[in-house]
């Protein structure tokens, strides 16, 4: 579908209101053509029609006043019906968008396209597409009008129309690649503002060092250079154009020749008065068009911006329902940021069904990037990861999620109470998510908040980081998932929090698989078994002997581990496991 395509569906309601806006221009003529009948007949002695003068001014101004509401009214119907659509099209795209392209710079480009380019389209839909056809049909009418009075008077006037659209066409003259320019720079604007304001708490510590508020000054510096440039070079023609068809201008012209045409018997005392009346109608619209065309350029580029984003490739979802008791596995998993950025290398791993399973390895080694495949935050870009034998893209969304669940350290909670965050919104019995709560070590802490699980987090109260991992934990085991995957989600506690909760992941660990992704080596020591990446690749695994035996990089990685955790395995977490 072509951009113009996302219009369709109020193709019928835009066409209609175009009509009534063009019945509405005509009808705003029928005065000064009344008035000219009336001059011609008083000016050749004939008895003058006053009545219909003054019928004709009313009829017309009353019928104009009416048919542009009414395409006003269209119009916005149109354009909120239009605005409703696209963005329920742009938030079911956002929520099927791969994870990386909903964040960082994703972001910024979801504000422009659910703000500013909506806004554009609004401009567009509800007043431009009326503004034009007023001006064209008013400038078209009247020109006929004269025609049929005098043509040399309406060539005439329609001489400071050419020059003014010549002009005009001058003045525009490469502007494709300068409203591009314009859009990509504001664009930039947009990003650096995002991540300007994100940034601002470093902004605030270190002042100019910081590279966001940099690269928000260098982008307003960079669009002012090149918008006086644009402006230094287009502003001779533009400003020709609007003075070759300024009202006064034409009038003069028409009056002037005319007058003389009078004065030689060539030009009736009506075409003179016409002219008078006519000609500026006819070259006006011209001065007035300039911003318009903008405003349509502005408005076509926002419908490409929308269309392309509609257009990027989604995460689809099939119906299998995942295998009961099915591990995780990948086969030769491969992911790539961009064109250079290996993330993961050929990584092949097949993942116990229940016990405790440690992910570790240097900073940048793809850890993250593993269990951003593993919750199909996105599909890597080579190789398969399954569930049992079925991949992960040909699950249902919801047999995924309830088989597997997830927490991150920096997962969202919603600005809801308590309770709903943790169950979603679903009917789950009290003592459910109370024993939940208590797992996750944050029971009293939640009975503790002004209204306990009824507290709207975000409203009523701000968790602590470290409060909202445990919350986040807790939502994670209310699920009773068969795989329970976190990542880093345990950072921000202190460490007797964090030895509370790593002994309810070991006893979790004895019905389902829990895997851990961590930088605390330390706390994972007795984990049934310890997977170790470096560069993306497998670099070993083995329980945390074998790999100190076998393994170079968990040595080097244990070497450089720093203090002792306070968790060791009470004797309760070191029940035995079965491994598959
Ligand atoms: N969104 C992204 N865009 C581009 N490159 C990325 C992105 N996310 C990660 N990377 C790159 O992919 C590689 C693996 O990153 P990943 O975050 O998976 O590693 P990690 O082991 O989790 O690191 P850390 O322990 O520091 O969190 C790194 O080189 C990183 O720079």
């Amino acid at each position: 579908m072509t951009s113009l395509g996302l219009l369709r569906p109020v193709r019928g309601v835009l066409i209609l209101a175009m009509a009534f806006q063009g019945l509405a221009a005509v009808l705003t003529l029928v005065p000064l053509l009344a008035l000219i009948a009336f001059t011609g007949a008083w000016m050749s002695g004939e008895p003058a029609p006053g009545t219909v003068v003054l019928l004709a001014a009313v009829g017309g101004a009353l019928g104009s006043l009416g048919a542009a509401s009414a395409a006003t009214v269209l119009s916005h119907r149109a354009d909120a019906d239009l605005t409703r659509q696209l963005r329920a099209r742009l938030v079911r795209t956002i929520r099927d968008l791969p994870v990386p392209a909903v964040t960082g710079q994703g972001a910024g480009r979801i504000k422009t396209v659910l703000h500013d380019d909506t806004g554009a389209l609004h401009h567009l839909v509800a007043h431009t597409l009326l503004d034009v056809t007023a001006l064209v049909v008013t400038s078209l009418v009247g020109l006929v009008a004269l025609a049929l009075l005098d043509w040399r008077l309406a060539l005439l006037a329609a001489l400071p129309l050419i020059l003014g659209v010549g002009c005009f066409a001058r003045a525009m003259r490469g502007s494709a690649a300068g409203f591009a320019e314009y859009a990509a720079q504001q664009h930039r604007i947009g990003s650096a503002v995002v991540d300007y304001v994100r940034g601002l708490p470093v902004a605030k510590v270190y002042g100019g060092a910081g590279g966001a508020r940099s690269r928000f000054r260098a982008a307003v510096t960079q669009f002012h250079d090149f918008f006086s440039a644009w402006s230094r070079r287009t502003s001779a023609a533009t400003t020709a154009s609007w003075l070759v068809v300024a009202p006064g201008v034409t009038t003069a012209l028409l009056v002037l020749t005319g007058a003389l045409g009078l004065h030689l018997d060539r030009v009736t005392p009506t075409a003179l008065v016409a002219g008078a009346l006519l000609g500026p109608a006819v070259s006006a619209p011209v001065a007035v068009v300039g911003p318009r065309i903008q405003a349509i350029r502005t408005g076509l580029s926002a419908l490409g911006s929308i269309s392309s984003f509609l257009a990027q490739p989604r995460l689809t979802w099939g119906g299998a329902a995942p295998e009961v008791g099915g591990a995780l596995r990948l086969e030769g998993v491969s992911h790539r940021y961009g064109e250079d950025e290996v993330a993961l290398d050929g990584l092949t791993l097949e993942l116990p069904t229940t016990g405790l399973v440690a992910v570790v390895g240097e900073s940048g080694s793809g850890k993250s990037t593993l269990a951003g495949v593993l919750a199909r935050f996105f599909d890597p870009t080579q190789g398969r990861v399954l569930l049992g034998d079925v991949e992960l893209g040909e699950l249902s969304e919801p047999g995924l999620y309830e088989r597997v669940a997830y927490v991150f350290q920096d997962t969202g909670l919603r600005e809801a109470s308590v309770r709903d965050n943790l169950t979603g919104g679903r009917t789950v019995p009290e003592q459910d998510v109370i024993a939940a709560a208590v797992a996750a070590a944050i029971h009293e802490e939640i009975q503790a908040l002004p209204r306990g699980y009824d507290t709207v987090l975000g409203e009523e109260v701000e968790l602590s980081g470290g409060q909202r991992q445990r919350v986040c934990l807790a939502r994670a085991l209310l699920r009773r998932p068969t795989a329970l995957v976190l990542d880093e989600a345990t950072s921000a506690l202190d460490p007797p929090t964090r030895a509370v909760l790593m002994e309810t992941l070991t006893r979790e660990a004895g019905s389902r698989l829990v895997l851990l992704i961590t930088h605390q080596l330390r706390t994972v020591t007795h984990a049934d078994r310890i997977v170790v990446l470096d560069r993306g690749r497998l670099a070993g695994q083995g329980t945390h002997a074998e790999l100190l035996e076998g393994c170079a990089a968990y040595r080097r990685l244990w070497d450089s581990a720093a203090s002792p955790s306070a968790w060791r395995p009470s004797m309760s977490a070191a029940a035995p496991r079965k491994d598959s």
